[in-house]
C-alpha cells in the first residue's frame, strides 16, 4: 500500500490549489479524480460556457444594430462554434497531468471511497495518508420525476454535437438564464421553467425584473411558479409535464436540460468511515476549512459547507487548506464582499448587500436604483436594457451593495468590489478620473445620483 502525507480527491480549482501548495512545501501528496483531470470550470462549467455566451453577443451585439449600420445579421455555426471550443477544454486533462508530474504529485484516475479514517480506495488500490482535502464540487440535484434519465445536464449541454430548434430548461437559476440566451441566440426556441415566483433569486429582483422582460422581448418563454413534474418520450421527442398555479401542463420539445441545482459530490466518498460530518450544503468545516468532525480531514471549494460555489473561492479555500496543512491552522476563511455575475445577455452583476437583506436588517442605506438604456454606454449599441442599483451608508459613505445590468457589468462590478474591499468611500470614487466614454465612468454618474 502507498503512504503519502496528503490524499487530495478532486482536482478542480480548489484540490489543485491545496495539493500544490502542500506538494511545494514538501508533503507527498496523492490527487484522485473520477473525470478527465482539471475539474469543472475550464471543462464544463465557467470557461466553455463564456466561449458560448461570446459568440451569442456577437448575434445580439448585430441584432442591436440591425437597420443602424448593421445590414447582414450573423449566425451561430454549432459545430464550429463546439469545435473552436474544444481547443480550450480538450487539452486540460493531459496538462493537468503533466503539471502534477513535474510537481512530483502522484494522480490517480478513479472514484475515491473511504475504507477506514486513514485509508483511501481507488479502483483496486488502497492509499494511506495522514491528512486528506475533500475537493468533490457538485453534481446536479437529484430531481425524483419520472423520466429524469431523459434530461441532459450543464455538461451534456456544452458538449451538443448539435442544437436542436427547440428546447426547455428546467431551473431558472444561472445555469438555466445563461444557456438560454446561448440557445436562443443559437436559433432554438427556449422555455425556461422555474418553480419559484422569482429566477435568479439570489440577485435584485428590479434588475432581475428589467432582464427578464428583455429576454422575454428576445423571444424565450420563462415561466414561474411551474413545477416539472416529469418527463416522457424518446430521445429528440420529449413532453415536459409541470404544474402552474395548481394547473397541470404538457409541453412538447426536443431536449430538456437540467439547470434546477446542483447538490455536494459525496456520495461515493463513504465519509462516514472516515467520520466526516455532513450538512446540507456538504461538508461541514471550522473557520480552518478543517472537518469539524475529523482534523485530519479538510474540505474547499462547492464541497465545503461555507461560501458560494464559485470558482474564485474554490481557489481561495483550497489557498487556505493549503497554508493549513503546512503550518498548522493559522490561515481562516474570512467573509468578505464577493462578486458574481450571471452571464446573460447582457450580463447582470452583483457584490455586497441586497435592498431585502438591508431591509432585514434593518440597515439604514440610501438606495439609488435607475433604468441606463438612455445612458450614453447604452445608447451608441442601442442596448435595449440596463441598470443599476446601489446602496450606500448614509453616514460613513461606504459602499454597500452594487447591483448592475447591463454590457461590462460583469467588469464593472470588480471595481465596486475594490473599493468596498478597500474601504474607498463613494466620494473618493465620484472624485476619480475615469477614462470616458467607458462603462466604468458611469460609475461617478451612478454615485452622484
Ligand atoms: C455550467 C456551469 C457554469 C459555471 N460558470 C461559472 C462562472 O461563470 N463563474 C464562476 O465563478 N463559477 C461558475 N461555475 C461554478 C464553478 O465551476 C465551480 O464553483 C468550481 O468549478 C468549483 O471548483 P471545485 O474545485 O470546488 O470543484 P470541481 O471543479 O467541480 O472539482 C471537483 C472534482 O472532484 C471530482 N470528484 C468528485 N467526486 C469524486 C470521487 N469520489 N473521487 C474522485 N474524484 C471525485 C470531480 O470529478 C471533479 O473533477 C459554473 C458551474 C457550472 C456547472
Ligand atoms: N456565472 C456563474 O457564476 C455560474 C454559472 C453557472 C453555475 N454557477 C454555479 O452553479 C450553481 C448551480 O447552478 P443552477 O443554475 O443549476 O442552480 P441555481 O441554484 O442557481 O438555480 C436552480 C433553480 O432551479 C429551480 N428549480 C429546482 N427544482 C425545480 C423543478 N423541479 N422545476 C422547476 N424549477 C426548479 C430553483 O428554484 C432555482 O431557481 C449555482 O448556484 C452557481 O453557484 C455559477
Amino acid at each position: 500500500m502507498q503512504t503519502v502525507d496528503v490524499i487530495v480527491i478532486g482536482t478542480g480549482s480548489a484540490g489543485k490549489t491545496a495539493a500544490e501548495a502542500a506538494r511545494k512545501a514538501g508533503k507527498s501528496v496523492a490527487i484522485i479524480d473520477k473525470r478527465p483531470f482539471g475539474g469543472t470550470c475550464s471543462q464544463r462549467g465557467c470557461d466553455p460556457k463564456k466561449i458560448l455566451v461570446g459568440a451569442a453577443e456577437i448575434i445580439a451585439r448585430a441584432s442591436y444594430m440591425a437597420g443602424k449600420g448593421i445590414d447582414r445579421q450573423p449566425t451561430i455555426n454549432w459545430a464550429d462554434l463546439m469545435a473552436f471550443k474544444r481547443t480550450f477544454t480538450e487539452p486540460i486533462p493531459d496538462n493537468t497531468v503533466e503539471k502534477f508530474n513535474e510537481q512530483g504529485i502522484r494522480s490517480y484516475h478513479g472514484v475515491a471511497t473511504f475504507v477506514s479514517a486513514d485509508t483511501v480506495r481507488v479502483n483496486d488500490e488502497e492509499i494511506k495518508g495522514e491528512q486528506f482535502v475533500i475537493a468533490t464540487g457538485l453534481k446536479p440535484m437529484p430531481l425524483g420525476i419520472p423520466g429524469e434519465e431523459l434530461l441532459i445536464d450543464s455538461t451534456g449541454f456544452l458538449n451538443l454535437d448539435e442544437l436542436p430548434d427547440e428546447l426547455v430548461l428546467v431551473g431558472g437559476g444561472y445555469i438555466a438564464f445563461e444557456f438560454a440566451n446561448v440557445a436562443m441566440r443559437a436559433g432554438a426556441t427556449v422555455t425556461i421553467i422555474n418553480d419559484t415566483p422569482r429566477p435568479l433569486s439570489g440577485f435584485d429582483p428590479d434588475l432581475v425584473g428589467m432582464l427578464v422582460k428583455e429576454m422575454e422581448a428576445a423571444g424565450i418563454t420563462i415561466l414561474v411558479n411551474a413545477t416539472v413534474s416529469a418527463i416522457s418520450g424518446e430521445k429528440g421527442n420529449l413532453t415536459v409535464d409541470y404544474e402552474q398555479d395548481g394547473k397541470k401542463v404538457s409541453v412538447p420539445t426536443k431536449l430538456v436540460v437540467h439547470a434546477a441545482g446542483r447538490v455536494p459530490d459525496i456520495d461515493e466518498l463513504a465519509l462516514d468511515k472516515a467520520n466526516v460530518e455532513v450538512g446540507k450544503k456538504g461538508v461541514v468545516v471550522n473557520a480552518f476549512m478543517q472537518s469539524v468532525s475529523n482534523p485530519a480531514v479538510y474540505a474547499c471549494g462547492d464541497v465545503a459547507e461555507k461560501g458560494l460555489p464559485l470558482t474564485p473561492l474554490a481557489s481561495y479555500e483550497g489557498s487556505i487548506v493549503g497554508t493549513n496543512l503546512v503550518e498548522g491552522n493559522t490561515k481562516q476563511y474570512e467573509e468578505r464582499p464577493i462578486p458574481t455575475t450571471v452571464y446573460t445577455i447582457p450580463p447582470m452583476a452583483s457584490v455586497g448587500l441586497t435592498e431585502e437583506k438591508a431591509k432585514e436588517q434593518g440597515k439604514p442605506v440610501t438606495v439609488s436604483c435607475k433604468s441606463t438604456t438612455d445612458w450614453y454606454t447604452s445608447a451608441h449599441i442601442n442596448e435595449p436594457v440596463s441598470g443599476y442599483k446601489l446602496l450606500i451608508d448614509p453616514d460613513t459613505d461606504a459602499i454597500l451593495g452594487a447591483h448592475l445590468l447591463g454590457e461590462g457589468s460583469d467588469e464593472l462590478i470588480n471595481l465596486f468590489t475594490v473599493a468596498m474591499v478597500h474601504h474607498i468611500k463613494a466620494t473618493d470614487l465620484v472624485n476619480t478620473i475615469f477614462a470616458y466614454p467607458t462603462r466604468s465612468s458611469d460609475l461617478k454618474s451612478m454615485l452622484k445620483d
